[in-house]
């Protein structure tokens, strides 16, 4: 489904409060009601671009300057914004902003709540939030660009479920249609061509809180059942599949269900862009080389880059 474009955060306190501080962001806030610093600065985001490595964002950052801006952005775009909070990093190239998230749904949340709250404060005009990642392949050749429709969660459920003052509150987790085919749309050409050098899929994505025991993985510290016995090779292949033809699930990532729902809670419209490392049918280890790494999470780039040029710069 699409959102219309009226995003919110979804916070009548905000109302009241006259400063705020985005503490992890170090970013600060005094005068919400006139925030004219953080207008200027990034008034003119259109496009929010996430994943999990600030070296990967500020990869990103100077890919898009080159290759969306021609190398004429106008930005200092080496800078970390964020480099006085400690803990995310941030690039700012044209109208994209750039942001690192760490590893899973907790860090990514943080973040993504003070992202929010910046671009309603800055009065970003419909911008939209791309996450750029890596993950694992469900019988899709490594390499692969799975554009997410839904995000599943552990127990193969489309929702994020989150505690709240004691209760459990679960929230829907698919992403934004129009931009997803927007995504897709920047994957072909009609004459062929560089567009077309990779797959770029559309699939479902499962998005668990652990890297090896909640995916399936044979090689983590513990490998073990809810019995308390271990689990097996044919125990694994057998969930992994369920979640290939049951549910549609094409890669397997960390932050799907959390990033979806808060997104579409606040009504902004999101995408998720994950190359995938590996067959988790075939194996558990991520062993790509260096160089095949920088390929593969180049990927996304690529793709994400050509969709800002033909949908977002040229409709400005
Ligand atoms: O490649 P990034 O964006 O970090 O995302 C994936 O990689 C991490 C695990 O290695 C998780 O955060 C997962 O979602
Ligand atoms: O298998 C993988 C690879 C990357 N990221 C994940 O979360 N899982």
């Amino acid at each position: 489904m699409s959102l219309n474009g009226a995003y919110s955060t979804k916070n009548p306190n905000l109302e009241q409060m006259t400063s705020d501080f985005l503490y992890h962001l170090a970013v600060n806030i005094p005068d919400t009601k006139n925030p004219t610093d953080i207008k200027n600065q990034f008034g003119h985001i259109k496009v929010v671009c996430l994943g999990g490595k600030d070296a990967r964002m500020r990869e990103l950052a100077k890919y898009i300057h080159e290759n969306v801006y021609n190398g004429k952005s106008g930005s200092k775009y080496e800078k970390d914004i964020f480099e006085d909070g400690h803990r995310y990093a941030g690039f700012i190239v044209g109208s994209v902003l750039c942001v690192s998230h760490g590893v899973g749904s907790s860090t990514m949340s943080v973040v993504l709540h003070e992202l929010i709250k910046l671009v309603r404060y800055a009065k970003c005009v419909d911008p939209l939030f791309i996450r750029i990642g890596t993950s694992g392949g469900l019988g899709v050749k490594p390499g692969t660009v799975v554009v997410s429709r839904k995000g599943y969660n552990g127990l193969l459920c489309s929702e994020y479920e989150i505690a709240i003052l004691g209760e459990r509150v679960s929230r829907p987790a698919y992403f934004d249609e129009r931009l997803r085919k927007d995504l897709l749309d920047a994957a072909t050409s009609p004459d062929g061509g560089e567009e077309n050098a990779f797959s770029v899929i559309e699939g479902n994505t499962m998005g668990t809180d652990c890297f090896y025991e909640g995916q399936g993985r044979l090689d983590g510290a513990s490998c073990m059942k809810a019995n308390g016995e271990p689990y097996t090779k044919a125990d694994k292949l057998n969930f992994l599949k369920r979640c290939h033809d049951e549910c549609g699930i094409r890669n397997i990532e960390m932050e799907a269900p959390m990033f979806a729902a808060l997104t579409l809670h606040c009504g902004i419209r999101a995408a998720d862009v994950c190359v995938t490392l590996l067959n988790r049918l075939e194996g558990d280890q991520v062993n790509s080389t260096k160089a095949q790494l920088k390929d593969f999470e180049e990927r996304p780039f690529r793709l994400v880059a050509r969709f800002i040029k033909r949908h977002i710069l040229s409709s400005t």
